[in-house]
């Protein structure tokens, strides 16, 4: 039987990536793992260098790609953010299934990878609610935010492309937005659970 596949969450900033994949880590922490990438970012208040992200200089970063230790990486809202190697290798290591939070230029380069994951699509119930909560998390700055809109119109008008998600998932109701997740998920978790037993 083959083993249990990679998983690939996207979606515009603020439509509850990070919400639904916090629930599932806390449901299933054995079984899943996050894979943590790197950003040169600056780190928001609570972020921890090495769970959330490994927080890098740009010049850091370049040289890391550079020396061909990344999967993926993109330009996101004026900052770099990628997957090392060493992100999905260190899960894998773990045994668990490993977990993306990637914006859509890194699902995009993820398919032309042998990763082979589930790809999932997190998609606000509208732009209005999507300002709102992204406005009342209060991480961003006016410029960052009104960056991070303008790109969650190109991603949701490229994920429309036939084929390049598995799933869609509208997250208005987040305990709704949750079961579609897992229930999506529910074989490869069972396939999981079999080969940790074994
Ligand atoms: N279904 C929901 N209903 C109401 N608020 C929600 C819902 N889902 C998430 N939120 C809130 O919306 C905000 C954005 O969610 P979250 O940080 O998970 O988004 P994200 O997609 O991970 O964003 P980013 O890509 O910027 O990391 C958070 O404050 C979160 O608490
Ligand atoms: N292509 C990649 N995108 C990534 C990665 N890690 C996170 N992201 C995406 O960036 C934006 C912004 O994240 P934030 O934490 O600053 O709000 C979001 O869409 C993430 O999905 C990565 O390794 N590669």
């Amino acid at each position: 039987m083959q083993g249990p596949r990679p998983v690939v969450l996207s979606g515009p900033s603020g439509a509850g990536k990070s919400t639904l994949l916090k629930k599932l880590l806390k449901e299933y922490e054995d079984v899943f793992g996050f894979s943590v990438s790197h950003t040169t970012r600056q780190p928001r208040p609570g972020e921890v260098n090495g769970k959330d992200y490994h927080f890098v200089t740009r010049e850091d970063m370049q040289k890391e790609i550079d020396a061909g230790e990344f999967i993926e990486h993109a330009e996101f809202s004026g900052n770099m953010y990628g997957t090392s190697k060493g992100a999905v290798q260190a899960v894998q290591a773990r045994n668990q299934i490993c977990v993306l939070d990637i914006d859509i230029q890194g699902v995009k380069n993820i398919k032309r990878t042998d990763l082979n994951p589930i790809y999932i699509f997190v998609q606000p119930p509208s732009m209005d609610i999507l300002e709102k909560r992204l406005r009342d998390r209060k991480t961003e700055t006016e410029e960052s935010l009104l960056k991070r809109l303008t790109a969650a119109r190109v991603d949701l008008e490229l994920s429309k492309e036939p084929g390049l998600f598995d799933l869609v998932i509208i997250n208005d109701d987040l305990e709704k937005a949750y079961s579609e997740l897992k229930k999506m998920l529910l074989e490869e978790i069972k396939k999981a659970e079999e080969s940790r037993k074994s």
